[in-house]
Formats: C-alpha cells, structure tokens, sequence
C-alpha cells in the first residue's frame, strides 16, 4: 500500500513516525510538503520520499492523507481536482466535511466520494493515539479496511456511525491531549510552588498521569470508583477535591470540549461555502 501524505507537519509526523515504528515501510510513504527545510527534516527523520508538490510521482498511491490545515485545504487539493483515479482519500482535517471534500477533490458534477474522514491524536507518534473515522457510505470495505489497517498502526480506533460525531471525537480525543499536557503544566507548577525543583516536579507530574491513566485503562473499576479509592474521608484529597468542586472545573471542562466540538462545526461551515 502506497501512501502520500499532504502536507507534513506535526501530525503528519506524529503518524508517519508511528507507522514506521510498527512496521510501515519508509519506502512506501511519501510526504508533500511545501517547506523546503521540512521536507529535508522529514527525509532525514524518517527517510520517506518527499516532493515539494503534488504532482504525478505524489499522486502514484493507493491512498492520499490529507494533513493540512482545514484553512490551507481548498487551495492545497486545486491542483488535483478532478484527477484522482479511484484512490482512497482520508481525510484528518478538523471540521472539514465529506461533501465539500468530495467536490474538491473531484468537480461539481463528479465529487471523489471514496473519501475517510478520521480525527487522529499525536500520541500516535508513540503508537499510543485514537482515532476516530467515519467513511463516505459509498466507500467500499477494502477502502474502509485500508483506513483501519494505517490509523489501526499507531493506536486504537473508534468508528462513528455517523459523520457529525467526528467533530465531537475532535473535541474530546483530538484537542485532548492539549488537555492533559495543561493539567500536567499546571500540576508540575504546584509541585515547583510547594519547593520542588522543576525536574523533580515534572517526574511527579507526569508520571502520576501515566500511572493514573494505565490504572484507569486496566482495572474493571470505573474512574469514579478509582478516585473515591484515592479519597480518604477527611484526608488530603478530599479537601483538594472540594477546592476544585468549588471552582467549578468539571463544568469548566465540560464547557470547554464542548466550545472545540462548536469550532469544529463552524470551521466546516465557514470553509465548506467556498
Ligand atoms: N496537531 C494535532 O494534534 C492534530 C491535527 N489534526 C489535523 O491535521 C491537520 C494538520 O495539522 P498540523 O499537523 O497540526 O498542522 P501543521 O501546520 O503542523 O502541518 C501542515 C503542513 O502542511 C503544509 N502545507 C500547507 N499547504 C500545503 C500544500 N499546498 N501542499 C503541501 N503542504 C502544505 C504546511 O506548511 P506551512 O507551515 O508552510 O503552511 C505545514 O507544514 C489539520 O487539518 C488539523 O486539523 C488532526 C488531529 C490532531
Ligand atoms: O487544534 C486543532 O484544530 C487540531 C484538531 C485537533 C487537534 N488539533
């Protein structure tokens, strides 16, 4: 399976260097990238192929990733509009929509609809993303085996049933890890408050994450009754508990996946009219 990507920044390269970890060959990877010191990092990183832009080598794929950003999308797939012959597309842009990729990518009369729509996470660098796809219903079963067999690589994968849910697993899985590292920022800030130095403050805050997160992954246990285990009656996390009750920072949470998965809507709608 030939694979191009469009566009390689970070989470082209988060999945390239995951793919190649479990066993994707370089040589079957290809990156279309417009920087040229970009290019040359990514040649060097990873030693796949690059190609400054999409022309006829580039496309010779069986499946086309689309990484740029939803607001460089229309102008990056001009140049091939209308020139696919049948390959599989997945798409990882935020809020991008089917059908306006569909048209792109095809013409107005004709839209390419053997088209994915997945919303991976960097962890993936490490084998350790999830990826939620959702597939034109048109796409057949080898196209949406293929799309399983490379986001599958470099973690778990969810598949939405239908297309509107992968704005929400954008907001939950995809800006998500941009949660945790915050937390882990502002955990390792308390640790250095309290009169650790920053290195040891870190090591206690990432690896309480770590541990908590493999805990919560392998005990039958829920993450509520996890936490009440944790929470001693009128012991220290009580009280830590009780602080963050009374700023409000489940809501605050709740408040906040929600306004991605709003931004995740409006970007499909702003950049779809054109
Ligand atoms: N970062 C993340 O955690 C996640 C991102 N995504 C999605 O992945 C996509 C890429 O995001 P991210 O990797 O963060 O963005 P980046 O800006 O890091 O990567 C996009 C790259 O594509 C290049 N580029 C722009 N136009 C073209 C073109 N016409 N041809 C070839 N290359 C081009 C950009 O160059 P230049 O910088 O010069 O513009 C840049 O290097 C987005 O659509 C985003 O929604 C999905 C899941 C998670
Ligand atoms: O911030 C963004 O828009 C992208 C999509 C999910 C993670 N990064």
């Amino acid at each position: 399976m030939k694979i191009t990507f469009l566009g390689g920044g970070n989470m082209a390269s988060a999945l390239i260097g995951g793919m190649i970890e479990r066993g994707f060959a370089a040589t079957d990877i290809a990156v279309v990238e417009l920087g040229e010191q970009a290019r040359a990092a990514l040649a060097a990183r990873f030693g796949v192929g690059v190609h400054a832009s999409l022309d006829a080598a580039a496309l010779a794929c069986d499946v086309l990733v689309l990484a740029v950003k939803p607001q460089q999308m229309k102008a990056a797939l001009a140049p091939i509009a209308g020139r696919l012959q049948g390959q599989l597309v997945i798409s990882i842009a935020a809020g991008l929509r089917l059908a306006d990729l569909g048209r792109w990518l095809g013409t107005p009369e004709q839209p390419h609809a053997r088209v994915v729509r997945c919303m991976p996470n960097t962890p993936a660098l490490i084998g350790c993303g999830v990826t939620g796809l959702y597939a034109d219903p048109s796409v057949d079963e080898a196209g949406r085996a293929a799309a399983e067999r490379i986001l599958a690589a470099v973690g778990s994968t969810v598949w939405a049933t239908e297309e509107g849910q992968i704005d929400a697993v954008t907001a939950i899985s995809g800006s998500g890890p941009a949660y945790v590292f915050h937390f882990i920022e502002a955990l390792e800030s308390a640790g250095c408050a309290l009169g650790f130095d920053q290195t040891s403050a870190r090591r206690l805050a990432i690896d309480t994450v770590l541990g908590a997160a493999r805990l919560a992954a392998s005990a039958e246990d829920s993450p509520a009754v996890l936490r009440q285990k944790v929470t001693s009656k009128g012991g220290t996390t009580e009280a830590a508990l009780a602080s963050l009750a009374a700023s409000g920072w489940h809501d605050a949470l709740v408040a906040a996946v929600r306004a991605a998965e709003a931004r995740g809507r409006a970007l499909g709608d702003e950049l779809g009219k054109d």
